[in-house]
């Protein structure tokens, strides 16, 4: 019989997306998977393939009081704890960590159980969290070449892209929508996997200001935060603005295949899936990041051409109305961004984390002697 793969992700759509896609394809390859995640999961995870879900106790850190700090610290402890007892008992093959605090529990018991270990960095700088991690594992995954890391860590990366859902790649064989100078304009807005208040804020004082003939050409879809929902939907029926909310859409892909331009928050799965599809945005980094993780992944998409990047400090409402104008007037420009969007997707992703899974698993390369 052969061994299990044991996937941890944290339950947000941007590590467990990945997660999901890297499962159906080694599903596909004949292996038994499972998952070690934590209880937000089930948001988005119930479509997530595995054999069975264990659900690891953990806490993300949120400050840096003495307080936070130990809850933190206490929480990753009693999760490490479940999680070695979950690998001693299935003694997985390899345990594949999608970064977060989340992945922390079970990435630590794999190295003190010795079980092999690869650990999957979506965005295009590694954040602390997977920087910790980093050390003890057999290979790092990386999305796109990272910045400033330390050599004995660089030695151990294999970039292999960011999977995407299968979802993604079926709505990669839509052609970018046909638009008219003055016909219908679909505009997707979506502030990742959470929802972002800001654009609730945002989006309709801006489309206020458009020219009432721009108005009515506008066909809008745009995730909302549950508690924002009748506010902005009331806010756009006054406007006359023909709009679809939700405060999470689970057919994302479709949506995004079909969109003329999308603004959204730039996370490693959001701008994954623009390179995949190939559609053009507005990329509105989410601010305060430890990281600054979603600023370098928006840079990166903005400085080959396929993507506008606005800072959320710099986005006022007479601002996103004159980019929304210029691009809605100019169909030429945003069939540009598209193609170049779509020249950075990375289709076989997916094939070729599969594949270091399956290297690692067999032994084919196992941790340097010194543990880095
Ligand atoms: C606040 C926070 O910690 N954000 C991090 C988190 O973002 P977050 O979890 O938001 O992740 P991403 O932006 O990468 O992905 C969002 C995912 O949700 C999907 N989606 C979104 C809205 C919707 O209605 N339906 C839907 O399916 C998108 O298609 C995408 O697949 O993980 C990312 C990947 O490590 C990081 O880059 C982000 O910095």
């Amino acid at each position: 019989m052969t061994k299990p793969i044991l996937l941890t992700a944290g339950g947000t759509g941007g590590h467990l997306f990945p997660a999901q896609s890297l499962a159906s394809e080694l599903i596909r390859r004949g292996y038994d998977v499972e998952l070690a995640t934590d209880e937000r999961a089930d948001k988005y995870g119930s479509a997530f393939p595995a054999r069975d879900v264990h659900i690891i106790a953990s806490e993300t850190l949120r400050g840096r009081s003495p307080v936070s700090i130990i809850k933190t610290g206490l929480s990753l402890l009693r999760g490490t704890l479940q999680a070695r007892s979950v690998i001693r008992r299935l003694q997985p093959s390899v345990v594949v960590g999608f970064g977060g605090y989340p992945t922390f529990p079970p990435m630590f018991a794999a190295r003190m159980t010795g079980t092999p270990s690869i650990l999957h960095e979506a965005n295009g700088v590694m954040g602390r969290a997977n920087r910790m991690l980093a050390k003890g594992v057999t290979a790092i995954a990386i999305s796109s070449p990272l910045k400033g890391l330390d050599p004995a860590l660089a030695r151990k990366c294999v970039e292999t892209g960011n999977p995407v859902r299968d979802a993604v790649i079926d709505a990669a064989r839509v052609p970018y929508p046909d638009q008219q100078a003055d016909g219908l304009f679909r505009l997707l807005v979506f502030g990742g996997s959470q929802g972002a208040k800001f654009f609730s804020d945002a989006l309709p004082p801006a489309l206020k200001l458009l020219s009432e003939p721009q108005r009515a050409r506008l066909h809008l879809v745009q995730q909302c935060r549950p508690e924002d929902l009748e506010r902005v939907r009331a806010e756009y029926q006054a406007l006359g603005i023909h709009a679809e909310l939700n405060s999470f859409f689970t057919d994302m892909p479709s949506r995004i295949a079909a969109s003329h331009l999308v603004i959204c928050r730039s996370g490693a799965s959001s701008v994954s899936e623009l390179t995949a599809i190939g559609r053009p945005s507005i990329l509105v980094p989410l601010p305060g990041a430890l990281d600054q993780d979603q600023m370098v992944n928006a840079r990166g998409l903005e400085a080959v051409g396929g993507a506008f990047v606005i800072p959320q400090g710099e986005l006022s409402a007479e601002r996103l109305a004159h980019e929304i104008t210029c691009l809605m007037g100019t169909p030429e420009t945003l069939r540009k961004a598209a193609d170049v969007a779509r020249s950075q997707g990375k289709a076989d992703a997916v094939q070729r984390l599969a594949d270091l899974v399956e290297q690692v698993a067999s032994g084919a390369i196992i941790l340097k002697g010194d543990g880095a």
